[in-house]
């Protein structure tokens, strides 16, 4: 299935809670207008050419090897600014201009009559609140309802124009987090996975560990989370699943020993990616700190540059105390991206906007379900249209 078909598909219930309160707002106070008399949105900038869609698991979100340096994330490469899906009254009607895929879309001749409302201070508010109300955020709220605003007051508008405004808006500031977890030539590159209990640490290890090796990397998981035997065992059960060692030691023991053990380990076998897990007892800070601390210690005593990437995995469906868990980890690690699991199953997707505006970290990848290839590559146009509601077909 196509990777937006599928999104969408999952994420039915953020997307309809958007879609059924846009369409709601513009219900509100808006007025039947004959569908076809009205003026197309002219984008004026040409669309760009059409992505290949991620689908997994044939293109896994692996990044191809880097720089020798596993410093600073790599640089994406110039993220493409997302059109204007209807410029505001001023712009400049380019005769000729090429039109995006939403421009044609709504240019189609409709059906029938088609419900538009006045924007107004009353309409943003209710647009404010909607936004707000699907976790995006207070300010990222507002901000994106006033670019939306800027240059169209007054100016009528339908549910679908909203949406694709809407859309482009979320575009916009997701697209310079959309990074797959860059690779680096070092082996291991060792990987530290941090977030609370129950966030989808393991399943997301497995989901990685299956992707990768798909990939040709020869993986090595390391259960650190030693104080819980279910999450051993049931770290064991993916790497079974991924067909990837998993390292354990015994419950109780110390998760750095078991670090170093399996940097040995990884080192020796040549492995390229050495993922390893954490508990997440958020309710004992100092020693969840100092057992991180810990950890990165010993593995640079076989690498004084590892962890090369420490992934925050986040739960979406805890909506806003997302936003206190990045501050947290970042205090207790150096987070350098974020996964997004339980997307599927939330109406809840928009605090994902919220931590891209607010903390900018690189999204790799979103988790859609609870199987192996149920973690997708994180693509901001796709998501956003499947959070509005809006139609791309
Ligand atoms: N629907 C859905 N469920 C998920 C996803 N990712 C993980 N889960 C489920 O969330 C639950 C917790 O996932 P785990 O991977 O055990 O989480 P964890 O962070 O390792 O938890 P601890 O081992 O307790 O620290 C499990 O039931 C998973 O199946 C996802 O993307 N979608």
């Amino acid at each position: 299935m196509a990777f937006f078909s599928k999104l969408k598909d999952r994420l039915f219930k953020s997307s309809s809670k958007i879609e059924q309160g846009l369409d709601a707002i513009v219900e509100d106070g808006g007025v039947e207008e004959p569908a076809s008399p009205r003026p197309d949105p002219v984008i004026p900038q040409p669309e760009p050419e059409p992505q290949p869609v991620p689908e997994v698991p044939d293109r896994p979100e692996v990044p191809q090897p880097e720089p020798a340096d596993p410093g600073p994330a790599p640089v994406p490469p110039e993220a493409p600014q997302p059109a204007d899906p209807i410029p505001p009254p001023s712009a400049p009607e380019e005769s000729g201009a090429s039109r995006s895929l939403l421009g044609r879309l709504f240019s189609r001749p409709g059906p029938g009559p088609v419900l538009r409302r006045t924007l107004d201070d009353e309409m943003l508010e209710q647009l404010e609140e909607l936004l707000i109300a699907a976790d995006m955020g207070v300010d990222t709220a507002l901000r994106v309802t006033s670019n939306i605003a800027e240059g169209r007051i007054g100016r009528k508008l339908s549910s679908a124009e909203i949406k694709a405004l809407l859309a482009a808006e979320i575009t916009r500031i997701m697209e310079p987090v959309a990074r797959p977890m860059p690779l680096y030539p070092k082996r291991p590159q060792v990987v530290l996975v941090v977030g609370v209990n129950g966030s989808g640490k393991t399943t997301t290890i497995g989901k990685l560990a299956s992707q990768f090796k798909s990939a040709g990397k020869k993986v090595v998981i390391a259960a650190g989370d030693t104080f819980r035997a279910a999450a051993v065992e049931q770290l064991q059960v993916w790497g079974d699943r991924a067909g990837v060692p998993v390292l354990t030691a015994p419950e109780g023991s110390d998760p750095a020993s078991l670090a170093f053990d399996a940097m040995t380990r990884a080192q020796a076998d040549g492995a390229d990616l050495l993922l390893i897990d954490t508990a997440g007892r958020l309710q004992n800070r100092a020693d969840l700190m100092e057992e991180l601390a810990k950890i990165v210690r010993v593995i640079r005593k076989k690498d004084d540059t590892a962890p090369h990437n420490t992934l925050l995995v986040l739960d979406a469906t805890t909506g806003q105390n997302a936003v206190s868990q990045v501050e947290t980890f970042q205090k207790l690690a150096d987070v350098s991206g974020l996964v997004m699991t339980k997307l599927d199953g939330t109406a809840k997707g928009g605090i994902l906007v919220s931590l891209a505006d607010r903390f900018g970290l690189p999204i790799h990848a979103i988790g859609v379900g609870e199987q192996i290839d149920d973690l997708a590559p994180f693509d901001p146009k796709d998501f956003a249209a499947a959070l509005t509601g809006l139609d791309r077909s």
